[in-house]
């Protein structure tokens, strides 16, 4: 088994400008090796395999054919929930929540290599991830969103910026991105708040041109990067 020490987790670098995230749900039946390579053309900096509906073997063969297809492309691929599948289909991580497994028992299992993210839905969670051996933290849910059906209230922008406040104070040295709802017209706006970047389902792999959608989303994001600086 791998051991690792998690409370001395050095971070590992990761890329949060657009974070993709794959979800057959959400696919509109295309093949998600193909969707996958489309938005890493299109500018996609980290990208997630989450599939809630999947039998076990479906999800290892499903994150094997987008690893492959991404391969050499310097796109992380992180898996959605299952550190099984993350270690099987041999993907960079896994994203949990706060009701998934603990990222102390995630960082134990996947090694210090690994990248791990974590939701914060508000600011006692970001202040909770002091500590935490993760590598980002992703703030949800921003907008409201049909992507996922257990999704909480939306916290809007003020309470965006205000766990990204929580976060910088309580630990500076954590990226953070913002999730739900955000697509070309807000997602200014959200960068505009401190998010160092946004993940995004639908407003990427509903659009039937997933290389332009994604493309345009990333130029939304360098400019605003540019004009608002990230605060950390
Ligand atoms: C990048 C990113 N942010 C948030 C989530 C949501 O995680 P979680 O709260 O565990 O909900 P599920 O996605 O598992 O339904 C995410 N997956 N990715
Ligand atoms: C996976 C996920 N997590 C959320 C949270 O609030 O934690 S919202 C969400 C789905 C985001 O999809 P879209 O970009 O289509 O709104
Ligand atoms: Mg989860």
């Amino acid at each position: 088994m791998p051991t690792s020490s998690p409370s001395r987790h050095i971070r590992r670098p990761v890329d949060l400008r657009l974070y993709a995230i794959l979800d057959p749900e959400r696919a509109r039946g295309r093949p998600l090796p193909e969707l996958a390579l489309a938005a890493v053309d299109g500018g996609v900096t980290l990208l997630q395999y989450r599939d809630k509906y999947g039998d076990t073997r479906r999800m290892v063969d499903n994150a094997r054919a987008i690893r492959a297809a991404i391969a050499g492309r310097g796109v992380p691929l992180l898996i959605n929930d299952r550190l099984d599948v993350a270690l099987a289909a041999e993907a960079d991580g896994v994203h949990v929540g706060q009701d998934d497994m603990t990222p102390e028992d995630a960082r134990r299992l996947l090694g210090p290599e690994a990248i791990i993210g974590l939701t914060l839905n508000n600011e006692q969670e970001a202040s909770n991830a002091a500590g935490e051996p993760i590598d980002y933290g992703c703030i949800g849910g921003v907008f409201a969103t049909s992507s996922k059906v257990d999704a909480k209230p939306p916290i809007g922008l003020e309470g965006l910026a205000a766990v990204i406040d929580t976060a910088r104070k309580d630990v500076p040295d954590l990226p953070v991105s913002a999730i739900s709802g955000i697509d070309e017209t807000n997602a200014a706006s959200v960068i505009a708040s401190g998010s160092e970047g946004i993940a995004v389902i639908s407003a990427i792999f509903l659009a039937d041109d997933v290389t332009d959608a994604s493309r345009r989303l990333r130029n939304i994001v360098d400019a605003s990067l540019a004009a608002y600086g990230a605060k950390r």
